[in-house]
């Protein structure tokens, strides 16, 4: 990413130029329009959906901030706590992640999709994977630090973006065969992110794939993940310059 034009509390936007892409794959969104459009046309609710998810992806990446060298020097912090503290924005993301997983997973739109579980990554993944399950018509399961969780668990030793971490789930918490979507706010290296997909698999689960508000794009952490990956936003393509 090229240089950013910083404001005095050392965070900025992202740029109104990068708002309107999405991952480093081609947007499947842009993928279903076009092939639809070939066939002469898109379905009306299609299309509508399509744009009203175009819409929400500019307006949520214009909410996140960066702050470069946090939380150590070298790491361009990619903040996603505006779209919480904004009804509007909160409101927009959950709505855009239910119209991604339908889109990309091919489920009904809200509570009929037929996703069983979302699982949710510490802590970020909190924030809004409970929503996400409750309009998918799912239950949440969430993936938590070591030492956290009672009971019988499974656990694993992972490696991101700044540090070594461990996760863990409860061995019962997912049914074998239920229908998986895990869900964080960031996809870095991918350490967290196979870490749980590795767990969800040892409990059973059908993993549909992943869904990430927004990549890091340099760091190939999907080359890390054995499921589907989606991401609403795209973020950074290289790292922080010194
Ligand atoms: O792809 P990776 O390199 O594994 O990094 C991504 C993970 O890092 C962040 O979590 P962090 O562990 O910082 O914890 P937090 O959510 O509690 O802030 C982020 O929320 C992801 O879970
Ligand atoms: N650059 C980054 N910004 C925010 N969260 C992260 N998690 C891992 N890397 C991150």
């Amino acid at each position: 990413m090229s240089a950013l034009p910083l404001q005095d509390d050392s965070s900025s936007s992202h740029p109104a130029s990068s708002t309107s892409t999405s991952t480093s794959t081609p947007d499947p969104t842009a993928l279903t329009a076009s092939s639809h459009a070939a066939q002469g046309g898109l379905a009306p609710a299609h299309a509508a959906r399509s744009t009203e998810l175009a819409r929400l992806k500019v307006d949520l990446k214009n909410g996140l901030r960066q702050y470069p060298d946090f939380p150590t020097p070298g790491i361009l912090f990619e903040d996603i706590m505006p779209l919480f503290s904004s009804h509007t924005l909160f409101t927009g993301l959950v709505r855009a992640l239910e119209l991604q997983v339908a889109d990309v997973f091919h489920t009904q739109l809200g509570v009929h999709s037929d996703v069983d579980v979302v699982v949710g990554l510490e802590s970020r993944g909190f924030l809004f994977g409970p929503t996400l399950a409750l309009r998918l018509g799912a239950g949440f399961v969430p993936v938590r630090k070591q030492g956290k969780l009672p009971g019988n668990v499974e656990t694993e030793t992972f490696k991101k973006e700044y540090g070594e971490d461990v996760f863990q789930m409860q061995i019962d918490a997912i049914k074998p065969g239920a229908k998986v979507v895990i869900v964080d706010d960031i996809i870095a290296t991918g350490g967290s992110a196979a870490a749980a997909g590795n767990l969800v698999k040892k409990l059973g689960g059908n993993l549909l794939g992943y869904i990430f508000i927004m990549e890091l794009d340099f760091l190939k952490g999907r080359d890390k993940l054995d499921a589907p990956v989606h991401t609403l936003l795209s973020g950074q393509e290289e790292g922080l310059k010194s």
